[in-house]
């Protein structure tokens, strides 16, 4: 196995030492062994990286947008050309298989690329002035410093979204990526920054409370957004609401499936495996319950089950491996303990735990059949490798089970009929939905939430509009 070796901070533009005295261990999930432990910063480290972004701010914005956006491809083209690297780390510190975590290093630099071709496209617009000889325009600039906060699960494309809209609107970001999976996102911003003024790009690992504390409340940051969970999301807005910041905050979903009864049930079966069980089941999009018409209930849950049984486990470095293992220890306990709560609740677990590696973190694929709708799964996101299913009799029965949870992120359709193309499409609380596909996230579309999922949207036009301001100026004679 290669060398891994845990980052420094990158402050006012210099890779250095964190100056906290705590540490953490970093562990491969696929072992449960340390790789190295991880310094965290100081309150000195986040006071200096807030001190950089101010003049930052002032180099970073003067830069034209086609400047901008030249050096933000440049970046990118390094992150492709270390693609392989960049994702042996992310499979070494987070589990998933070295494909996705390559494809995720990918999707990353496209998200990037996307956003600095958009810089060029932050126009304002001219209004026609009331008296002759004025003139009223309307400009979007840049917010201002930006604190960013991104989770262990995607660590490369969740970083990314926040990374590409910020600098290409203009603003510089401190970001503070997850503590589990240091390196890799490291290794990313390493490939940015070069090309980037000194402090536009800043990256810490700290006490998670502590840094958003500092970073929120702080005077110079003019903008907050957070990926991660429903609670941490709540004590952020409150703190943001408090300062008076913007916020855009993606927390999570319980993706619905409603599989209608004319839907083409191989290809939803092979899409919804792959989709499913990616990450081991950790993300936000992942499809969780799913709704089957019942004529076909009993046909999905049979193929659905054989090609999670037939996926092979194990560490994400080996070539054959299709799922890795949670990310930690944490994970595999709530996960497990959320099958069972749902067990006690009248679930049917169909797949069995025969064969799991005995090392790591391993959980295997879950499928729970005839879900109560109040039991655990159904309410709480698994987070993880477990799919719930329910059949069901009507369109509208399916599309109110699907909108029976507090979250609403992402969704699935699976049919050919119009009707309910629009019925669902108009219905469905989600802030995406993928119809007879599973392509809810992509760079140039928004994805953002709904509900308990968050508010604001990350990608597309609506993810730069995030990083900017309007301001109107009446020039007069
Ligand atoms: N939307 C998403 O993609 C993600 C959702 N989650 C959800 O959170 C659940 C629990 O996972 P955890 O890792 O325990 O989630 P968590 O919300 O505690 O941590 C997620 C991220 O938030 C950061 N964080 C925690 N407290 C913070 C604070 N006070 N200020 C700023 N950042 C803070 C952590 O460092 C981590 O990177 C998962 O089961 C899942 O439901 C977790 C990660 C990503
Ligand atoms: O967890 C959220 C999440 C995970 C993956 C992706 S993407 O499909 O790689 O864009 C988006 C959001």
């Amino acid at each position: 196995m290669s060398a891994y070796r845990c980052p420094d901070l990158l402050v006012g533009g210099r890779w250095r030492p964190a100056a906290g005295e705590a540490r953490v261990a970093i562990v491969d999930p696929a072992t449960g062994e340390t790789l190295d432990e991880l310094a965290l910063c100081s309150a000195a480290d986040l006071q200096e990286a807030l001190d950089a972004a101010g003049p930052a701010f002032e180099a970073w914005r003067q830069v034209p947008a086609h400047e901008r956006c030249l050096r933000l491809e440049r970046g990118v083209a390094r992150i492709v050309g270390e693609a392989d690297r960049i994702a042996r780390l992310l499979t070494q510190e987070q589990g998933k298989p070295l494909a996705e975590a390559r494809a995720e290093c990918l999707m990353a630099a496209d998200l990037i690329k996307w956003y600095a071709e958009e810089a060029r496209r932050t126009y304002g617009r001219i209004v026609p002035a009331r008296q002759p000889g004025t003139r009223m325009d309307v400009l979007k600039v840049p917010v201002g410093p930006v604190a960013a906060f991104s989770p262990w699960n995607f660590p490369l494309v969740l970083s990314a979204r926040k990374l590409g809209g910020a600098l290409a609107a203009g603003c510089p970001i401190v970001l503070k990526a997850a503590e589990e999976t240091p390196a890799s996102v490291a290794a990313m911003v390493a490939c940015l920054a070069d090309e980037l003024p000194p402090g536009v790009i800043q990256l810490v690992y700290g006490v998670p409370a502590e840094v958003s504390q500092a970073l929120v409340t702080s005077p110079v940051i003019r903008k907050v957004s957070f990926t991660g969970s429903v609670p941490v999301g709540r004590h952020l807005a409150q703190l943001a609401g408090r300062h008076l910041k913007r916020i855009t905050l993606e927390l999570g979903g319980h993706a619905p499936v409603i599989v209608c009864e004319d839907a083409d049930l191989d290809r939803a079966v092979r899409q919804l495996v792959t989709h499913k069980f990616r990450n081991a089941g950790q993300a936000c999009l992942a499809p969780t319950r799913f709704f089957v018409a019942r004529r076909r209930y009993g046909a999905f849950l049979e193929a659905f089950t054989e090609a999670a049984r037939g996926l092979k486990l194990g560490p994400g470095l080996q070539a054959s491996t299709q799922m890795g293992p949670v990310a930690n220890a944490r994970r595999r306990t709530a996960v497990q303990d959320l099958v069972a709560r749902s067990i006690a609740c009248g679930a049917r677990k169909l797949s069995g735990d025969a064969g799991l590696p005995t090392q790591g973190f391993f959980v295997a694929p879950t499928i729970l059949a005839d879900v109560p709708l109040h039991a655990p799964a159904m309410q709480e996101e698994p987070f993880g490798p477990v799919a719930c299913l329910l059949p069901f009799d009507r369109l509208d029965e399916a599309i109110a089970m699907a909108n029976g949870n507090a979250y609403g992120l992402a969704g699935y359709l699976y049919t050919d009929s119009a009707r309910a193309m629009l019925q669902v499409s108009e219905r469905l609380e989600v802030g995406s939905l993928a119809i007879n596909g599973i392509g809810v996230s992509v760079p140039e579309a928004p994805f953002g939430g709904v509900k308990d999922s968050g508010h604001g949207s990350e990608s597309g036009c609506e993810g730069i509009e995030a990083f900017l301001e309007t301001r109107f100026n009446h020039h007069a004679a």
